[in-house]
């Protein structure tokens, strides 16, 4: 990415966040904005499904949608959201921290039972983040988290799930750091928070440089 932000003049900068149910992707995106904005960084967050039209049916039509039907309506809403969202917060100059992007795709369709080449055919034109973090933990300890915090879709249901969700991340790592992703895994079982968080903060730094503003200033 090459354009800047006009006030802070760090460099547009695309990082997506993926992982296992409960393995702490929005409450890494959380806690990631705020420490990037309190050191003076410009960041836009956003989620996929997107806020759109499409993305809200994808959302909360997995119950109603499935296979291949689901695959497409998330891919669609993914280039739409890269088009109207994504691409014009870049160019803009800012830090755009998506929370779940293409990996979630090769893990959650698949286990949808949609075959990888369906998967894969249907995001080749999707862009290649600059940082592609993907967030893992112990199958136990994710299982144990959703059941505390409560299960966002079918995709989310026990120990088994959690267990086949790991593998295939494993399997989709390899599949996009084979296609050149610049992927960066990080195990939540037992790092805090705080670590995650400046561990993931310091690589978005070293690729959108250093912000000119000074944060206090409004
Ligand atoms: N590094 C961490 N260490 C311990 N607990 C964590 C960590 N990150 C997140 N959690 C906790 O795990 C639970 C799940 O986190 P979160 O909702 O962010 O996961 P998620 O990956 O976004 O899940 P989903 O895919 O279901 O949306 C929350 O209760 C959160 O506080
Ligand atoms: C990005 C993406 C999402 N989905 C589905 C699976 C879940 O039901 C929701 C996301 O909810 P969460 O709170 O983030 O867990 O969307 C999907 O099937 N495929 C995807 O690529």
């Amino acid at each position: 990415m090459t354009a800047t932000d006009s006030v802070t003049g760090h460099r547009g900068v695309f990082v997506t966040l993926d992982g296992m149910g409960g393995a702490g992707k929005s409450t890494t995106t959380r806690h990631l904005n705020e420490h990037l904005a309190a050191q003076g960084y410009t960041v836009h967050v956003t989620t996929e499904p997107s806020h759109a039209e499409l993305g809200a049916i994808a959302r909360h039509g997995t119950d109603t949608y499935s296979r291949h039907a689901l695959a497409c309506l998330v891919a669609a809403d993914r280039y739409h959201h890269l088009a109207t969202e994504i691409r014009p917060n870049l160019a803009a100059g800012r830090i755009v921290l998506c929370d779940r992007y293409v990996a979630s795709s090769f893990v959650l369709q698949r286990m949808d039972r949609v075959p990888i080449e369906f998967v894969e055919a249907l995001n080749a034109a999707a862009d290649i983040p600059d940082l592609a973090v993907i967030l893992i933990a112990d199958a136990t300890v994710t299982a144990g988290r959703i059941e505390r915090r409560g299960s966002h879709s079918r995709f989310e249901s026990g120990l088994a799930t959690s267990r086949a969700e790991a593998e295939l991340y494993q399997d989709t790592s390899r599949r996009l750091g084979a296609g050149r992703w610049p992927l960066l895994t990080v195990d939540t079982t037992r790092t805090p928070i705080a670590h995650v968080t400046s561990l993931i903060a310091k690589r978005i730094a070293h690729l959108a440089g250093l912000p000119h503003a000074d944060p206090a200033t409004p």
